[in-house]
């Protein structure tokens, strides 16, 4: 495994090393395009008590999967996200995320991901993702 490093400090917040207040997620990736973040969701993202917000679980999937689609040289933005909540996913606990890009179907890409603890999974997701340039990405930055 090797890190998915980021080229410039960004905001994203779920990857971003400049979000002091997102999750600032690190990502690994094998020769083979898994995708893989072992993290600690702090208190902060509460949802039920003592358990991450239903949201963040959504955006974990969805960063993960984003760095499927890194890993085979795509930019692309969420189209279409589906999550299955299998289990309450607890907060300050060493968490698995995994995604793996499946399929291109011309600018469309298909990737999965999942949430594990101790090998149970918590939660999944699916996700169509649609490539874009780069233009239209930083099309608002300059704002
Ligand atoms: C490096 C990138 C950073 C990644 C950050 C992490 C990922 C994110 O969270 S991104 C943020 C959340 N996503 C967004 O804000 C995206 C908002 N959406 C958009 O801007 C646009 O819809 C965009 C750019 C994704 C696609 O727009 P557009 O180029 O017009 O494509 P559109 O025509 O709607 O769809 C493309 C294809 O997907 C198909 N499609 C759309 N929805 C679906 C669906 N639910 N199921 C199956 N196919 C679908 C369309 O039919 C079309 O097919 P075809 O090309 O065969 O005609």
């Amino acid at each position: 495994m090797r890190p998915l490093a980021h080229g410039a400090a960004h905001h994203c917040f779920g990857c971003g090393k400049a979000n002091r207040s997102g999750l600032r997620l690190n990502f690994l990736v094998s020769d083979e395009g898994l995708i893989v973040c072992r993290t600690k969701i702090p208190a902060r993202f509460e949802g039920p008590p003592g358990y991450v917000h239903g949201g963040v679980i959504a955006t974990l999937l969805d960063e993960a999967m984003s760095k499927a689609n890194r890993a085979c040289n795509v930019i692309a933005m969420t189209r279409h996200l589906e999550v299955d909540y299998r289990r309450p996913v607890p907060l300050r606990s060493t968490i698995e995320i995994t995604a793996r890009h499946l399929k291109a179907e011309g600018r469309k890409h298909f990737c999965e991901a999942e949430i594990r603890l101790h090998g149970e999974t918590l939660a999944s997701g699916k996700a169509l993702f649609i490539a874009v340039t780069k233009q239209f990405l930083l099309s608002r930055t300059k704002d």
